[in-house]
């Protein structure tokens, strides 16, 4: 058999390539290529290597031909395309713990940076000067710390910044309230975080739901001389807006390890702004953390294509030969159920159900159960995946029931999932047809089917006549198309639901308009 062939593509600590060797596989280690130069190449290799400098675009991956693994030595994959990947078959695995105490440890060090004016006493000193009536520095202790984000990194930033003595609050809606206790910090929205912290740190993935979370309204929300510190992605505060706002004084300090584009321009509008520091992505960068990351990556990647093992991918469950054709259409229903329940419930989701009745019932209920909860929570976390989900979510305090129920009610097979928070009990169904296509049946008890794919509009309504013409008109003369349309009640006159798919995404407008439509509760737009 011929050895397997990687490509280590970025920098990466040198027991990568040792123990890839080990595992027997062929390695080449060659960094700094251009996109057009690793085009060219890619076509050779089994698997590829990577940190965050390598761009794994639609386009690399079609010229890798051979290609079956990525490996991400680190934690964000927002510089792969998984889709495209999962599309063409390529596992994509990361390391979703190794470089987490180091990252939350940069974002303590520039805390203390920004308080103590550290690089720029630093640099003015060594430049000859004494500045030393130019700075006056803050303590730390009492001083609130607003965590956006207190998942992994952000749970150890928290406990590291009650050992400093400052008080945490921290705003993360995947936080339940006895997690919050656990970790010692409180539990608040968005809207008192900005109020009440005098330094905010940021550790929440790049998504639709978080870019531009420090918006320069939010930041202006902010108290005055808040100090800011962004450790986790580029893209999640407005640059332009943190510039002036720093240089009006109402924020007293920022420190950026990630930009919106990496690098940065050499003439970005914030470099040389005062009370502005920066690194160039380093919050990985210490020897410990590069070499756990280095060890995994390339232990989970060599084990994939030598073995066929599967760890920490975020694209593919772990499962064995014979139960995977079998389970396979399952896992994309429950992904499904558990992504509709997720956007639905849209906040806290402490208490979750999910029973299988039929054929469902008699098959495997780990990776079903992984698939719901991924499906759930994949809107919250870059890392979450069908094996790693039950994990998390048991962290995260969520409480989990399995109802198998083996003998079938009107389907043969039917998944059901019902979260239960604070806003109510949200309960939704689906079958499986014949060919192993999902179909959803029953949302919060009212029968309706449906295919869950792409951009949808879920609308909750009065059953009264002329609603629909109404929706239908303003969908329409807002140029948005509609491709399928379901509808469903419990009685006549009663509670009706409409599910549609929309060929583009309906803006808020559009969502504002239709909410004033007589007889409609709730308008809610879903992606899948
Ligand atoms: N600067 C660097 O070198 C490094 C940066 N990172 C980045 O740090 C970030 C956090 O990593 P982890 O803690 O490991 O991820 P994680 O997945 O454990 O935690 C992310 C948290 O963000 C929360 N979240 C998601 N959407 C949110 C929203 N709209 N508002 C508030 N909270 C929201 C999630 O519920 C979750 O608890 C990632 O973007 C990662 O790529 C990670 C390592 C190194
Ligand atoms: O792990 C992550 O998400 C990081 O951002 C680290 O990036 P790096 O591997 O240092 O390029």
């Amino acid at each position: 058999m011929t050895k397997p062939k990687v490509l280590i593509s970025d920098k990466m600590d040198a027991n990568a390539a040792r123990i890839f060797k080990e595992r027997g596989c062929d390695v080449d280690v060659i960094t700094g290529k251009t996109p057009e130069e690793l085009k060219e190449i890619i076509g050779q290799y089994d698997g590829l290597a990577i940190r965050s400098s390598t761009k794994v675009t639609a386009e690399i991956l079609e010229a890798a031909t051979n290609l079956k693994v990525i490996g991400r030595a680190g934690i964000g994959v927002d510089n792969v395309d998984i889709p495209s990947a999962s599309a063409r078959g390529v596992v994509v695995m990361n390391t979703p713990f190794g470089n987490s105490i180091t990252t939350a440890e940069h974002a303590i060090a520039m805390i203390m940076a920004l308080a103590r004016q550290i690089p720029e006493a630093n640099a003015r000193t060594q430049a000859g000067e004494w500045p030393k009536s130019a700075f006056m520095g803050v303590e730390v202790t009492g001083k609130t710390l607003g965590l956006i984000g207190a998942g992994n990194i952000g749970s150890i930033v928290a406990s590291r910044a009650l050992g400093l003595k400052m008080k945490v609050a921290a705003y993360d809606p995947f936080l339940t309230p006895e997690r919050a206790v656990e970790l010692g910090v409180e539990k608040v929205d968005l809207g008192a975080l900005l109020e009440r912290a005098d330094f905010i740190s940021l550790h929440t993935p790049l998504t639709d739901e978080t870019r531009n979370i420090l918006s320069r309204e939010r930041m202006e929300q902010c108290k005055k001389g808040v100090r800011i510190v962004n450790c986790a992605r580029g893209g999640l505060v407005d640059e332009a807006a943190l510039k002036d706002l720093l240089d009006s004084g109402h924020v007293a300090g920022a420190a950026l390890d990630v930009f919106a584009k990496e690098p940065p321009a050499p003439d970005h509008p914030l470099f040389g702004t005062q009370n502005f520091i920066c690194t160039p992505h380093l919050g990985a960068s210490t020897t410990e953390a590069q070499v756990n990351v280095a060890l995994q990556v390339a232990e989970q990647m060599a084990d994939y294509l030598v073995n066929g093992g599967v760890t920490n991918a975020l694209n593919m469950p772990s499962l064995s030969a014979e139960e995977a054709p079998k389970l396979k259409p399952y896992m994309a229903l429950a992904e499904n159920l558990g992504s509709l329940v997720g956007q639905l419930a849209h906040g806290e989701l402490p208490k979750i159900s999910i029973e299988t009745e039929g054929a469902a019932a008699q098959l495997n209920q780990k990776p079903i159960v992984g698939a719901v909860l991924a499906g759930l929570m994949k809107r919250y976390s870059s890392s979450v995946n069908m094996v790693n989900a039950p994990y998390l979510a048991k962290e995260r305090g969520m409480e989990i029931r399995e109802i198998r129920n083996d003998r079938g009610g009107i389907y043969h097979t039917l998944i059901r999932v019902t979260v239960e928070t604070s806003q109510g009990r949200r309960s939704v169904a689906g079958t499986l047809f014949s060919n192993g296509a999902p179909r959803l049946v029953e949302m919060f008890g009212i029968s309706i089917e449906a295919d869950l794919a792409g951009h949808m509009l879920y609308i909750a309504n009065r059953d009264m006549p002329g609603f629909i013409g109404s929706v239908g008109q303003i969908l329409g003369e807002a140029g948005i198309n509609i491709g399928t349309f379901h509808l469903g009640r419990r009685e006549q006159g009663g509670d009706a639901i409409l599910l549609l798919s929309v060929d583009n995404k309906v803006p808020q407008e559009l969502l504002d308009k239709i909410c004033k439509v007589p007889n409609v509760q709730r308008v809610w737009p879903l992606h899948f």
